[in-house]
């Protein structure tokens, strides 16, 4: 038996790391820029750390589903320096993070994120500067996205500028009943850099990107649940539960049962939203390789589960 699971634990690293290898180097690598595209990591990680406050903190449960929260209330969470370095090293802690099946990505005191800290932003207005850290937060939210675990952000109060681009950077979004997300960047003479407009568009089809990001609507929960911005609706909090409470429960129905199985649906769903048809089979015959035969498979088989 201890042989078994040995034998199945080094098959499983081998096909794992195989499939997931071949899915990342088929989108190119899970970074979108690197050096080749002139961006210096480690230039740009010091720049970021000149401006400082608050935290990105990061609860891994032993539920499988770890919690993200945006921590810089004195500024409605707004993105300093630091913690767009800190959201960076978090994602690494979570792509790492091998038991995990969800995420939850929330904000701290009862509002999401008022997108970056403008005091930063005066600082670094210079367009070498502004790219810079355009590239690194397009790499640290991609990498967010990409990650093996079906993934919410959990919307309370606002959602502004980069701060509603971080919900794009989810696989779903619940906002509560009160809440708003605002692509506010036409306000801000900008249009989004975090990656968000490219999401927005898969998520919401481009007619309602350009309303959105043309208009700077107000998205509120109605508006949200009609384009598809919004996945539900949190109920009020007596009746149901915190809002992290009613996430944490949403969010379970989609990841009951072994770790590997879920991310390896996260996978297959992946590929097929962002690589060409034939690419996405491809991978979603490796990753399917990868739970063939698996514990969870043999188990089903043997206890000739029925389906009613
Ligand atoms: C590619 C990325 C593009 C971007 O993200 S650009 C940034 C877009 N975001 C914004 O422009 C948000 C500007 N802020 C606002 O509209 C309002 O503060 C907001 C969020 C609606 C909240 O309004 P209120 O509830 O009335 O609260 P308030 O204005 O008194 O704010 C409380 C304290 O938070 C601060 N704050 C809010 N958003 C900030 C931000 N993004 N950067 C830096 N500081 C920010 C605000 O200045 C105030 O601080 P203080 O109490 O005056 O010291």
């Amino acid at each position: 038996m201890v042989l078994y699971a040995l034998r199945w634990q080094l098959l499983k690293i081998s096909r794992g790391c195989g499939a997931w290898g071949r899915l990342l180097q088929r989108q190119s690598s899970r970074f979108v820029y690197s050096n080749i595209h002139g961006f210096d990591q480690v230039e740009i990680r010091e720049k970021l750390q000149a401006f400082p406050g608050g935290s990105i903190d990061l609860l891994k449960q032993d539920s499988g589903i770890a919690v993200l929260t945006i921590n810089n209330p004195s500024r409605m969470n707004a993105f300093s320096g630091s913690m767009m370095v800190d959201l960076e090293e978090k994602v690494t802690q979570l792509e790492n993070w091998t038991d995990g099946k969800g995420l939850i990505v929330q904000g701290a005191a009862q509002t999401f994120c008022s997108g970056s800290d403008l005091n930063a932003v005066r600082a670094i207005s210079n367009p070498q500067d502004g790219m810079k850290m355009c590239m690194f937060m397009q790499n640290s939210l991609t990498r967010l996205l990409r990650l093996p675990l079906i993934s919410v952000a959990l919307v309370e109060g606002r959602a502004l500028g980069g701060g509603a681009e971080l919900t794009t950077a989810c696989d779903f979004r619940l906002m509560a009943s009160d809440s708003v997300i605002q692509f506010v960047h036409k306000h801000m003479g900008l249009v989004p850099g975090w990656g968000g407009a490219a999401r927005l568009v898969h998520i919401v089809r481009s007619q309602n990107a350009l309303k959105l990001l043309g208009g700077a609507l107000k998205v509120d929960p109605k508006l949200g649940l009609q384009i598809g911005l919004a996945d539900g609706v949190l109920e009020a909090e007596d009746s149901a539960g915190t809002p992290l409470e009613q996430a944490e429960n949403w969010l379970s129905r989609y990841i009951k049962g072994p770790a590997p199985v879920i991310r390896a649906v996260k996978k297959v769903v992946l590929s097929g939203r962002e690589l060409p048809l034939s690419e996405a089979l491809r991978t979603e015959k490796d990753v399917f390789g990868t739970v063939w035969g698996g514990p969870a498979n043999l188990e089903a088989l043997a206890s000739k589960s029925k389906h009613k």
